[in-house]
């Protein structure tokens, strides 16, 4: 007779290095209950997946992930922005090299408008190499079918079968996100991260914005700089090539916990979660005695945390104390995604209460998760306006505090999607099937997105 699976699985895999102590305090984490897991059908399957995963190379180095801790550590303390974007659900079928690449090169374009915009060095973080997984709001999609959880779990394809969660899709997850990492290294490396090179695309997106008018004071100030410099014989390395750091959503427990590696060099071995460098726990995993958060407490990443509008001064403050217990500045990063319209009244009470804690976080602000609304004829979309707005907000509430609005976090795609509405390119409600491509949320095309970049930089220069 078939077994009903009751509970979702999370066999420990291998870890073939993990100290016994810390081997005892990762069973302990994945025994408590975690929202958002799918139910795997095969338990053996599951298995012999986590046990492939916990054998495989790193995606990420502890010193790589260390050098990121050191940035973070900047953007605490004021003195960086933090730039963090890509897709809401990478897909098998888009990690194409164009698609990669497109993506990448809106976030350096971003950057450079930021850069110049603050005054202080960006930090680059994409969504990227490992965003799989998603939480969803409900089981059941549109068409009575079990929802679609990202494709490290399931297929998007409107099909029974396809919605069975496949374990072996985890494994395919990592040699996709380890595909990814080699080419975005090998560009961030490379002629395509050449800031001459980035600000010529930006300058192309003035000329051919119906809002370029509006930016060109600002493009044109930039390539005065960069004469500047080149006059001056400046061309130190820093201006051909950029460093990126790749993160996503903590969310799958049975991937995470079978990429978790241990750096035994140091006196008290740290354990790190090799799937990316920086991970995040999302609105809805974060309960408090959750295994989520829980796991998050055992990293070495630093980590981030969404916070939504219904999020209490007194629950961020406990997030902070415990996920930063040796103080160290930007090892939490708290992302607010409140909406536009409520971002000002509970954004104020979160910050000074957790300020007042002593611990050095990062201020991150989410314009997209909290702005989502249905169209009329049912496309999940977001209003540039209303993305503004938040973002908006989130300065003046820090201008307010006197605290440091640390940067922005945005769901992007380097392609000419229509999946928000408004922007310069004025997209409608009525355009959005003209190509609407995201697997789950709606992402800023790259218009969209090097326009909020210049927004953005409008309002640091404030
Ligand atoms: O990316 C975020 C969430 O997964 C997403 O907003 C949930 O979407 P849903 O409400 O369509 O499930
Ligand atoms: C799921 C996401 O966001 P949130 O947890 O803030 O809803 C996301 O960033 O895709
Ligand atoms: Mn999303």
């Amino acid at each position: 007779m078939k077994r009903t699976i009751e509970a979702p699985v999370r066999a420990l895999p291998e870890l073939p290095f993990l100290p016994a102590e810390l081997r005892s305090r990762v069973e302990g984490v994945l025994r408590l209950p975690a929202d958002q897991q799918p139910r795997w059908p095969d338990p053996d399957k599951t298995r012999e997946a986590t046990l492939a995963l916990s054998r495989v190379p790193s995606l990420t180095t502890p010193a790589e992930i260390d050098q990121l801790g050191d940035r973070l550590a900047s953007v605490a303390r004021g003195e960086a922005f933090l730039l963090q974007g890509g897709d809401c659900a990478e897909t098998f079928a888009a990690n194409t090299e164009s698609h990669i690449s497109a993506n990448f090169r809106t976030l350096l374009q971003m950057a450079v408008v930021l850069t110049y915009g603050a005054g202080i060095p960006v930090v680059k973080v994409g969504r990227m190499a490992g965003q799989f997984a998603k939480p969803r709001s409900n089981s059941v999609d549109g068409l009575g079918l079990p929802v679609y959880r990202g494709d490290i779990v399931n297929s998007l394809a409107p099909d029974p079968a396809a919605r069975v969660p496949d374990p072996a899709r985890m494994v395919q997850a990592y040699a996709h996100a380890s595909s990814t990492l080699n080419l975005v290294r090998s560009l961030a490396s490379s002629g395509m991260a050449d800031l001459a090179r980035v600000h010529e695309w930006n300058q192309d997106f003035v000329r051919t914005s119906p809002a370029g008018a509006r930016y060109e004071a600002l493009a044109t100030e930039i390539s005065r700089s960069l004469r500047f410099m080149s006059a001056c014989g400046a061309d130190h390395r820093a201006l051909h090539m950029t460093e990126v750091f790749a993160s996503h959503e903590a969310l799958l427990l049975d991937y995470e916990s079978a990429l978790l590696r241990v750096d035994t060099s140091t006196r008290r071995p740290r354990l790190y979660d090799s799937s990316a460098h920086y991970l995040w726990i999302g609105e809805r995993t974060r309960k408090p005695d959750g295994a989520h958060i829980a796991f998050a407490e055992l990293l070495a990443n630093p980590i981030g945390i969404k916070i939504g509008p219904g999020t209490s001064p007194e629950l961020a403050a406990e997030y902070v104390t415990r996920l930063d217990p040796h103080n160290r500045p930007g090892r939490v990063t708290l992302i607010s995604r409140m909406g536009n319209d409520k971002v000002r009244d509970v954004l104020p009470a979160i910050i000074e209460k957790v300020t007042a804690t002593g611990h050095q976080v990062i201020w991150h602000c989410d314009p997209m998760h909290g702005n989502t609304h249905e169209s009329p004829i049912g496309y999940k979309t977001r209003s540039f306006d209303r993305i503004v707005d938040e973002v908006q907000g989130f300065f003046e509430v820090h201008r307010g505090l006197g605290t440091h609005p640390g940067g922005i976090h945005v769901e992007l795609t380097g392609e000419d999607v229509t999946e928000c509405i408004g922007g310069a390119q004025e997209i409608s409600e009525a355009d959005l099937a003209g190509r609407y491509e995201s697997a789950c949320d709606p992402r800023l095309n790259t218009q969209q997105s090097v326009e909020l970049a210049f927004l953005v930089a409008e309002m640091l220069r404030v």
